[in-house]
């Protein structure tokens, strides 16, 4: 495993190695804040990581994992019906959620009924709600919500979360969660977690996997560096990152 100023950085020969390091990381995790919180904080993103985390809902971890101390959240999500394919809950929900025996009230999607603009608030003042409340940890340096972990994918374009490269809502500096609706990446509509609240966990785990994204790991970690910055190069938490990539995204470093 290489260390640099960006993280560990772990390359593996495949997906499929890939997937099982990152259950045994996120089971790690999760044996340890259960242990010291009572609870375990867990923020997924949307796309392939899902599928990357399928070998969480196998044995042993999936009779070994306490599941009930799980809370789980999203860091962006489509401004969509629960029930509508390109929802994010709907994808956690079929390859993860419905698998595990986590208490419904753990689960924390976003209000379909409302706006982008509405369901962004309504995101912040439930995470407002879970801070006074003990289950979601405060970080004290920045003030701002701090996760146990973040399991996050990244765009070919180097985005994450709802956070698109040369759009204004990477320098978000109040706000929890907050709305795009010009995404780039359809749908439009979309709320997501802002940079203070990614950079203030205790763990970021990059899950990237395939050649679509050898260009944009190289540009993120590779020694030619552009003044500006893609929003994954400003994933820098307080606490631990770690870059899980299969051997094909690795392939031009
Ligand atoms: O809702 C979304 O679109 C995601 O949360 C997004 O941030 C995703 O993680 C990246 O776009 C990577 O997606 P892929 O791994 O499918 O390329």
């Amino acid at each position: 495993m290489a260390e640099t100023l960006t993280g560990k950085v772990q390359v593996f020969d495949s997906e499929e190695e890939l997937a099982v390091s990152l259950a045994k990381y996120t089971a790690d995790l999760s044996e340890k804040f259960c242990k010291e919180r009572d609870a375990f904080t867990v923020v997924v993103s949307g796309g392939s990581l899902i599928k990357s985390l399928r070998k969480l809902v196998e044995p042993p971890y999936i009779d070994s994992i306490d599941w009930s101390k799980w809370h789980v959240f999203w860091v962006d999500e489509r401004v969509v019906p629960k029930d509508h394919p390109d929802s994010n809950y709907l994808l956690a929900y079929d390859a993860f959620l419905s698998k595990i025996p986590i208490p419904a009230g753990h689960v924390y999607a976003i209000n379909d009924a409302l706006s982008a603009e509405g369901a962004a608030d309504d995101y912040e003042t439930c995470l407002k709600h879970l801070v006074k409340s003990n289950v979601v940890d405060i970080s004290k340096e920045s003030g701002f919500p701090r996760f146990d972990v973040m399991l996050l994918g990244m765009g070919p374009d180097g985005h994450v979360a709802s956070l698109f490269p040369g759009h204004p809502l990477v320098h978000e500096k109040e706000k929890w969660v907050t709305f795009i609706k010009d995404s780039p990446k359809p749908p439009l509509d979309r709320i997501t977690f802002t940079f203070p609240v990614i950079n203030s966990s205790a763990n970021i785990a990059l899950v990237v996997a395939g050649a679509g994204k050898a260009d944009v790991v190289h540009q993120s970690l590779g020694d030619s560096k552009s003044s500006d910055l893609l929003p994954v190069q400003m994933v820098s938490p307080e606490g631990e990152l770690v870059w899980f990539l299969d051997k094909a995204a690795a392939s031009k470093l």
